[in-house]
Order: C-alpha cells, then structure tokens, then sequence
C-alpha cells in the first residue's frame, strides 16, 4: 500500500495537511501541538503525522528541501490521498529592511528561478499564487495574535549557495520579500491538482542585516507561526 514516498494508506492523512520542510520540524509540531497522535510516514525519514488540534483532524508531514521534494509530496497527498488544502511552514532570508529575523511572511505568489514552469508552459510565465482564502483567514488570524506579518511576493530559489553574491538585489528592487526553496513548486501542483495552498515563512536570517538563528532555533522554536498555520487550517 502507499506511494513510493508515503508508506500510508487513504484516510490515513487528513484533508488538511501542514508542510515543514524540515522532518524534525514535523516530529516537533506533532508532539507539541496535537493530541491523539499517529505516524503514518517513516520512508526516507521524511516523517508524516495525523493527530487532531482543538478536535479537528490535521495532519503534519515533512517535504525536504527544494522543487523537485516539495513537488513529489505535494502531488502524492493531493492525487493519491485526498489532501485538499496544503499549508507550507517554513524559514526564509529576508530581502527586505522593514523585514526583520523572526518576523512572519504569507507569500501571495512565488517568483522563482526554477525551470519547471518555463518548460511546462513552453517558455511563458506562469504566476504561482496562494488560495486567497487561506491567505486572508491566516492574515487575520496573525494580526490578531499581534505578529509582525507581512504578505507579498517571496522568491523561489533553486539554490541555496548560488554563484553570485548580488543576484539577490534585483529581486529585493522589485519588491520581493525573503527568499525559500518551495513556495512555487506548491502553489502550481496545488493548483494543477484542484487543491488550495498557502505558504507561511518565519524569518531565519537577514540579507540586509546578516543576522541569522541557530538550527536548533528554526526546528523547534517557530511557535507562533506554527499556531497561525493550525488555526487556518481549522478554520476551513
Ligand atoms: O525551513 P524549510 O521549510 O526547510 O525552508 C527553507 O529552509 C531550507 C534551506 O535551509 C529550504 O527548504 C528553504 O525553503
Ligand atoms: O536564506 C535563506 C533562509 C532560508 N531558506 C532559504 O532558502 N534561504
């Protein structure tokens, strides 16, 4: 039973689902945040988890890093498991001054540098963008608890250590948030699939400042965050 990533069965995983890409990250929420907790994914340590929050049923599930990782289990729980909204919850380098380290971004669409798109939409532009329900109930839900939130346009990278220290600029000029790894994988296999998506992003290291947060920090100690992901997704 299962797909070649997910070793669980249909009803396993909820219709909602949070996306760390970190596992560990997933372990941490499922322990700290849900009651009556089953792990239904061990393959390739990329622990997934079901459990419910305030009563409902949610589920929590690691995607590893990059395009290619988001997209195989973003396309497994939408096509083989009967996911419908997907709400990715990850760490991001802010571009922006105003857009300091431990600040929270929704990201209303994903710029990127990633191929995937210009080959599928024979070399024209495609813009990944987030379900706009999802976006204004977690946009709400932040301002209320008092969060420095912003939403925007963040920057899909497909690399981490890229090869010039200053591509960085052009996109900040433009308006773009913080960068990440995901975000326009998500929002164009949500989309493609029939399913709603959302990415929240801490901030985890500053471009403008160069400060940054432990390992440790980005696994365990984004709770507010955390907390506007699992209210959003008992509110749909
Ligand atoms: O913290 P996560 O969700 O992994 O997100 C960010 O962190 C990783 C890079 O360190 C990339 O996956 C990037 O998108
Ligand atoms: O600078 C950063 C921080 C988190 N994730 C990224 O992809 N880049």
């Amino acid at each position: 039973m299962g797909t070649p990533h997910i070793g669980a069965t249909r009803g396993d995983i909820a219709e909602t689902i949070l996306l760390p890409g970190d596992p560990l990250r997933a372990k941490y929420i499922a322990e700290t945040f849900l009651e009556n907790v089953v792990q239904y994914n061990n393959v390739r340590g990329m622990l997934g988890f079901t459990g419910t929050y305030k009563g409902k049923k949610v589920s929590v599930q690691g995607t590893g890093m990059g395009v290619p990782s988001i997209g195989i289990y973003a396309h497994e729980l939408i096509a083989e498991f009967g996911v419908k909204n997907l709400i990715r919850i990850g760490t991001a380098g802010s571009y922006q001054k105003d857009i300091k380290v431990r600040d929270v971004v929704l990201a209303m669409s994903a710029s990127t540098d990633s191929a995937i798109n210009k080959l599928r939409f024979n070399g024209a532009d495609y813009a990944p963008t987030a379900n706009a329900q999802m976006l204004f109930k977690a946009y709400e839900i932040a301002k209320q608890k008092g969060l420095n939130v912003k939403a925007g346009n963040v920057f899909t990278s497909d690399t981490f250590y890229g090869d010039d220290p200053e591509a960085w600029k052009k996109w900040a000029k433009f308006g773009v948030l913080c960068v990440e790894m995901e975000t326009a994988q998500l929002y164009t296999t949500a989309a493609k699939l029939g399913a709603n998506a959302l990415t929240l992003l801490t901030i985890s290291d500053s471009f403008i400042t160069h400060e940054v947060t432990s390992a440790e920090e980005r696994q365990t100690t984004f709770n507010e965050m955390i907390e506007v992901a699992l209210e959003t997704a008992i509110s749909l």
